[in-house]
């Protein structure tokens, strides 16, 4: 086969060439583009086009480095019509280097970077260093062009005849510059997956997701990483900007609203800033961080950022606010939680703070020891914290002296569940076991509670606070005067008529 092509091209048979070139383009060509591996592309196209033209050799050298008196480049595909024409594993053909030493081979290297495609006849050339190179290889005639990628000269793709002196004008160097096209496509396409792909492992490694929108029209370009996070399909053609700020938290569409109305007003480049993302009633931290791009006079033309998971990090700094903010023996708030708790709903009328003191706790101490005082702490907590509902607040403020903290009620209310706290605790004694100690005991305890309300007055939190602890205090105190195992009210939070009646 090879052979008769051969015969054709040296008889100009030009409507047959064609047609058999055309076949071996596709074939080689299809090759190229369902291989799974490029190289190997290559190699079937090489194969179809050494097949079709009857040549000795046909090859690729990939360009490493030009120099100001040398190009180095290594031989990086062949297929070769016999064994003995075979030159790809050869030493000297690896990495190698060739020097401008000769005039006509500089002019030839520079033609072929400025893209053109040679065509040579060995026989026919002027004696000289080129001619001489070529011979000593056996070759009698060649033809090359310069594969191009996205631009750049990457390499030159060549064919080797050592057995014919024919010209390759024509159809023989339109078919290998039609060949270099394609080498040089499945070359690009292969370093843009790569490209993607190393991407794409880096987002999943670094658990992020990129995104552009284009300032002028709103249109969105998301990375298939992202999708996934915001609940898509990886292959999801294009989400639109509505729908992935849909996504996102009430509170945190409008703060990231705000900071890029600053990236578009000029008072900033940059933002970062924390937000919740809201799936399937499911909500999760992301930190955002977000880029102005603009052109040359200044006109923003995108903003681009990545969206990064920050699950974790929150809910380590969430585990250290509540470690932060809790008795370590009770698990309660402690005063860092409870002033927590009242900045968080400060602004909810009316806050009543009930203080609420252990009777003779010291006594309790010396009777059954230290441990046991703490035991029952612990156990006497978990009995007021059922009285409590999922909003309030129950602190320990230090020793034996407990707040418990409750919005939205009134007093009388407010007076009631104080009631059942104190009954909580004096009606049934606390039975426990201590470690390492055989027999259970049985501590009988009881609890004085004085009932406040946060003032209202404007002043600052900490002012309003301090004012409730010491009205609380002040009724507590009274409790404890008046024979304690009581709930005593501040003067400004009147009694239920069920607890006047326990006064007389
Ligand atoms: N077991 C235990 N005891 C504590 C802790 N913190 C404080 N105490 C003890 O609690 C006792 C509090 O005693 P007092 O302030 O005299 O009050 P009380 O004995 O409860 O008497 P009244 O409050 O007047 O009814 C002290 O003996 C403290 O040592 C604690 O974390 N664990």
């Amino acid at each position: 086969m090879a052979g008769n092509a051969g015969h054709r091209a040296a008889q100009g048979a030009v409507a047959s060439w064609e047609a058999d070139y055309l076949a071996a383009l596709a074939l080689g060509g299809r090759a190229l583009m369902e291989a799974d591996n490029w190289a190997e592309g290559v190699d079937r196209l090489l194969a179809e086009i050494g097949r079709v033209t009857g040549a000795s050799r046909v090859w690729v050298f990939q360009l490493l480095e030009f120099q100001e008196q040398a190009v180095i480049q290594d031989y990086v595909f062949e297929w070769a019509a016999s064994p003995a024409y075979r030159q790809l594993r050869q030493r000297r053909f690896r990495f190698f280097r060739s020097g401008f030493g000769d005039p006509a081979y500089r002019r030839l290297v520079e033609a072929r970077r400025n893209g053109e495609r040679h065509d040579i006849c060995v026989p026919s050339m002027p004696e000289g260093p080129l001619r001489r190179h070529l011979e000593s290889q056996g070759i009698r005639s060649m033809a090359t062009v310069p594969l191009f990628v996205h631009g750049e000269w990457w390499g030159t793709l060549g064919i080797d005849d050592c057995e014919r002196a024919i010209s390759w004008a024509g159809p023989g160097l339109d078919l290998l510059s039609a060949a270099g096209q394609l080498i040089a496509a499945a070359l690009y396409r292969h370093q843009l997956c790569s490209r993607s792909r190393q991407l794409e492992l880096f987002h999943q490694v670094a658990d992020c997701g990129v995104w552009e929108v284009a300032l002028n029209n709103g249109r969105v370009w998301c990375s298939r990483a992202l999708k996934v996070q915001l609940g898509y399909p990886a292959t999801y053609p294009r989400i639109p900007l509505r729908r992935m700020l849909a996504r996102l938290h009430g509170d945190d569409r409008r703060r990231l609203w705000q900071e890029v109305r600053d990236c578009l007003a000029g008072r900033r480049r940059q933002c970062r800033l924390d937000v919740r993302l809201v799936r399937g009633g499911q909500t999760a931290w992301y930190e955002i961080l977000a880029d102005l791009r603009q052109d040359a006079s200044g006109r923003p033309l995108t903003i681009a950022g990545i969206l990064v998971d920050i699950r974790r990090r929150k809910q380590d700094e969430e585990r250290a606010r509540v470690a932060a903010e809790s008795d370590a023996l009770t698990e309660t708030l402690n005063r860092r939680g409870l002033r927590h708790w009242l900045e968080a709903r400060a602004e909810a009328a009316p806050v009543h703070l009930v203080l609420l003191d252990v009777d003779h706790f010291k006594a309790i101490n010396d009777r059954h020891g230290h441990p046991a005082g703490d035991e029952l702490l612990s156990l006497l907590t978990r009995r007021l914290r059922h009285e409590l509902r999922e909003g309030d607040g129950l602190a320990r403020l230090g020793g034996e002296e407990f707040a418990v903290l409750v919005e939205r009620r009134d007093d009388a209310q407010v007076m009631a569940l104080a009631e059942r706290l104190r009954r909580v605790v004096v009606d049934a004694p606390f039975h426990f076991r201590l470690p390492g100690q055989g027999a259970a005991l049985c501590v009988e305890a009881s609890v004085s509670l004085g009932v406040a309300r946060l003032p209202d007055t404007g002043e600052s939190l900490a002012r309003r606070e301090a004012l409730a602890l010491a009205r609380a205090d002040e009724a507590l105190y009274a409790a404890k005067q008046a024979g304690r195992n009581r709930v005593h009210s501040h003067a400004g939070v009147s009694d239920s008529p069920a607890m006047e009646a326990t006064r007389r």
